[in-house]
């Protein structure tokens, strides 16, 4: 087991070329004042993975699963070895452990995999020979040794599961904000940091689109005891948010203008949709107030996914907002992506209200 210390940064760190150096220059001061070996995960630069997604496209608009999984990480991959070489210009010693190094073996769901089996040893022997090693994100092999994917912004969640890999009991998670807030900082005024969040409060938000942390990282670092740390992606690296069992549960309003919600004729066809996507890996919320199923996020050929399930089509409802009060949701439609961002900011402007009659779950179609 090593005593390596665990940090992932996000793609909002890699805007440009020279970010890497700056980077580089980060993690030798941390090197040079801790002595410790450090295993880092890293995404890809900011709208890569996005512009390999339309270049397969642009040859076939329906590629079959395997195919994207095998193609999207590259840009993972590219950004680590970018992070690397600036390593190896400074004279320190880092190499890169790509998705069918590290030992993390999925199920063959091959673009939201699930991590299967975990063989700590590539790390832990990297990690005894390098001062850094540098991990991409997202990235994995089942156990046919084919190339599989976490899914989309899935780093967080490779993050958490090297941290588990290494016996690490901590996992600092760098972006473009220095944790979580209240609301999406960049488009809600008002929106307020939260030190100290629970693990449940910090799955709730991401279960409903805060774009901040995945999901699923959340899961397994609740499983296993891991501290998420959030903290600013630039030097010096102020620490933000962090994620515990001591944690607190407050007040947030989520949402995502990529998520939508989906309707359906009855609540069969609505639990039945719910089952698909949830087995294919997809988040998913069942709205129980009515026949709907919001899918959360995007980047869900929706279309083919359903046609492949013989899922008879949803119809579109909306984009959902969430008001999260501790345990207790209320998911608002709004009618667009533009929309979803007026209803979030009127809703947090009232946030510190105490809510009458909150019932869990509650579809409001009206807005507020
Ligand atoms: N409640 C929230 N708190 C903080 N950030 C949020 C929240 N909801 C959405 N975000 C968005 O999440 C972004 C960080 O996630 P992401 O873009 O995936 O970063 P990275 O590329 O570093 O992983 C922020 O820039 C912010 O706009
Ligand atoms: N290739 C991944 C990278 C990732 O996880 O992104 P981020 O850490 O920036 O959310 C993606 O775009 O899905």
């Amino acid at each position: 087991m090593s005593d390596a210390a665990i940090l992932k940064f996000g793609g909002s760190t890699f805007r440009t070329h020279a970010a890497y150096d700056k980077l580089a220059a980060g993690l030798e001061a941390r090197l040079e004042r801790e002595g410790r070996r450090l295993a880092v995960v890293v995404s890809a630069m900011q709208g890569e993975t996005e512009q390999l997604r339309g270049r397969l496209h642009e040859v076939n608009a329906h590629p079959d699963d395997a195919t994207p999984a095998g193609m999207l990480a590259t840009a993972d991959l590219i950004s680590a070895h970018l992070l690397a070489t600036a390593l190896h210009r400074r004279g320190r010693t880092a190499t890169v452990l790509a998705g069918h190094q590290i030992g993390l073996i999925t199920n063959s769901s091959f673009l939201w995999a699930r991590v299967i089996e975990t063989d700590p040893g590539p790390l832990d022997r990297t990690l005894s020979e390098y001062e850094v090693v540098v991990v991409p994100g997202g990235q994995a092999i089942d156990a046919h040794g084919r190339p599989t994917w976490l899914g989309k912004n899935s780093s967080d969640l490779s993050a958490i599961a090297v941290t588990r890999a290494v016996g690490g009991t901590a996992c600092e998670i760098h972006s473009d904000v220095d944790g979580i807030y209240t609301s999406d900082p960049h488009l809600v005024r008002g929106a307020r940091l939260l030190p100290k969040v629970s693990f449940n409060m910090a799955a709730l938000m991401s279960l409903y689109g805060a774009k901040v942390l995945h999901r699923r990282a959340v899961q397994l670092a609740l499983r296993h005891g891991i501290e998420i740390v959030c903290r600013y992606n630039r030097a010096p690296f102020s620490r933000g948010t962090t994620i515990s069992r001591e944690g607190d549960q407050m007040a947030a309003i989520v949402f995502n203008q990529r998520s939508v919600v989906l309707g359906y004729d009855s609540d069969d066809c609505a639990d039945l949709a719910h089952g698909v996507f949830h087995a294919a890996g997809i988040d998913t919320v069942r709205l129980t107030e009515k026949p709907w199923v919001a899918v959360v996020g995007g980047f869900v050929d929706l279309e083919a996914v359903q046609r492949r399930q013989n899922l008879k089509p949803g119809t579109h409802v909306g984009v959902p907002v969430a008001e999260i009060r501790g345990s207790k949701v209320i998911t608002h439609i709004a009618e667009s992506g533009e929309d979803a961002l007026h209803m979030a900011q009127r809703l947090h402007d009232r946030i510190d209200l105490p809510l009458v009659d909150l019932a869990p779950q509650q579809p409001h179609l009206a807005g507020v």
